[in-house]
């Protein structure tokens, strides 16, 4: 009887999963495993809101293994120490897992095939299954990377795709193996109320129902913060739930400008990956440094704890910042302008904001989450970096009847329309509540200091 050990980590699924398929294909049974490891832990994972996303995505997983006649094989501990025991006791001869291009995951992956080669077993690791087109597999010319979007999209579009694969049918596993109880959604405290429910069968009924529905006009809707129409699959994308490759030829199959738009948009994973590989330590410095004399101090802090509670006067702002501690995610447009705001007009760290972003968000991630941040702060790789975003006129625009403001501030809700973007416009503030507060600085003033701090004049 021959024996493989499949270690998932941020791929939590069934489908399209190549080193499970390579592990039922190598032997007889499979030891489908998954390592609660603490460091990942103090790397900065541990945010309540992905706590319980990744506890439903564990029970979506066995669940599905269980169907299939077999079971999800959960262990407390140090990834090597964990999955050389396991080997050790069913005496697999290899072990599968996907390819992560973290430092930190770079770093287990060396150290865990080490172990596993002393020990006279081998360690396969599979490209392509958290990324579309693994990092380093298109560079530019001179370079280890692309620092420029547009003509990574180009060669990121041009390069093959692989098949999605379906899921096993069964995957046997060796009797007689412990498992740790799962961790469980009802055990974690401080999750977001709102918080979506994780896991494979929810990634694969969103996604069909999103294509089906808003793919088509996702183009032109986007932007739109009340209509809210985007995929929301950043969640089941950050945890493998959903393969990013299966995703990019649905889309295809789709067909049409809104699902070229997304597929566009899945590209943007793949290259903030590609930067963060070669350049690790742009996790928290500067990319391109501009030189900025960030605010600091009393007045500071109490800005930046103003923004963290949605307290800043600036009410679609504010309106996102509640979004993200309400349901643990936030709107593409509403990250925007919560980070231009903090970067430019209260002219604070972009790492104090990514630290609250990965403190809330339940697809916060570390390529994803500090790249953006920095494209926003201009201190990454946006070839605009001075442009500030006004607050007003993003209301306005992508929010032009005030709808998404009124949800979530209701302070506010008493205003009719757009002018729920100007609440101190109207004579004695009525119809806004007494407790909502004043704009933390005038935007001249914010963008005189961005200017100033940063060297422009
Ligand atoms: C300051 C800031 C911080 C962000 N932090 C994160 C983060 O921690 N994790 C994260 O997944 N996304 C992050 N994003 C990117 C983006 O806002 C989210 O991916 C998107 O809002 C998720 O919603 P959706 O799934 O409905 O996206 P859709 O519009 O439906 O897009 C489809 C998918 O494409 C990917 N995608 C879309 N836009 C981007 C982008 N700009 N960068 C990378 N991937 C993208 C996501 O995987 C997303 O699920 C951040 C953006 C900003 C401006």
């Amino acid at each position: 009887m021959t024996v493989s050990v499949v270690l998932f980590t941020s791929d939590l699924r069934l489908h399209d999963h190549p080193p499970l398929r390579a592990a039922v294909d190598a032997a007889d049974e499979v030891v489908p495993l998954f390592v609660r490891d603490p460091a990942v832990d103090r790397a900065g994972f541990a945010a309540p809101n992905r706590l319980a996303f990744l506890a439903d995505c564990l029970a979506d997983l066995d669940a599905g293994l269980r169907r299939r006649g077999g079971r999800l094989v959960v262990h407390a501990g140090d990834t090597v120490a964990e999955v050389c025991g396991v080997v050790r006791r069913s005496d697999a001869d290899e072990v599968h897992m996907a390819a992560d291009h973290s430092a930190f995951a770079r770093a287990r992956e060396e150290r865990l095939r080490d172990a596993l080669e002393a020990d006279g077993r081998r360690l396969y690791v599979h490209d392509a299954v958290t990324t579309v087109v693994p990092p380093g597999d298109v560079t530019p010319q001179g370079s280890d990377h692309f620092a420029v979007f547009t003509p990574y999209f180009r060669r990121w579009s041009g390069e093959p795709l692989r098949s999605p694969l379906a899921a096993p049918r069964a995957v046997r596993v060796p009797s007689g193996l412990r498992s740790d109880e799962p961790p469980s959604r009802a055990s974690v405290a401080g999750v977001s109320e709102g918080l979506a429910k994780g896991g494979e069968t929810t990634a694969r009924r969103r996604l069909g129902a999103w294509l089906s529905r808003h793919a088509d006009a996702y183009g032109t809707g986007h932007d739109d913060l009340a209509g809210d129409t985007t995929s929301r699959l950043s969640p089941y994308l950050h945890f493998g739930a959903l393969s990013a490759t299966e995703a990019v030829h649905r889309a295809r199959a789709r067909g049409g400008p809104g699902a070229e738009a997304f597929v566009r948009q899945l590209c943007w994973r793949d290259f903030h990956r590609q930067m963060l590989a070669v350049r690790p330590a742009i996790a928290t410095e500067d990319y391109r440094s501009r030189h900025d004399r960030w605010r600091r101090g009393a007045a500071a802090e109490a800005d930046l704890r103003a923004w963290r509670e949605g307290r800043t006067g600036y009410p679609v702002v504010d309106a996102a910042l509640r979004q993200l501690a309400h349901e643990g995610w936030m709107h593409n447009r509403g990250r925007l302008l919560t980070a231009s705001f903090l970067t430019k007009t209260l002219y604070l760290d972009w790492r104090e904001g990514a630290r609250h972003f990965l403190s809330l968000l339940v697809d916060g991630d570390l390529a994803n989450n500090q790249l953006n941040w920095q494209w926003v702060a201009g201190t990454g790789a946006d070839s605009r970096p001075n442009k500030v975003l006004n607050p007003v006129a993003q209301g306005r625009r992508y929010d032009p009847d005030g709808a998404y403001v009124r949800r979530w501030v209701p302070e506010l809700a008493a205003l009719p329309g757009a002018s729920v973007h100007e609440p101190w416009k109207p004579k004695d503030r009525e119809g806004v509540a007494r407790d909502y507060p004043e704009p933390l600085v005038a935007l001249a003033e914010g963008a005189a200091r961005f200017r100033h701090g940063r060297g422009l004049e």
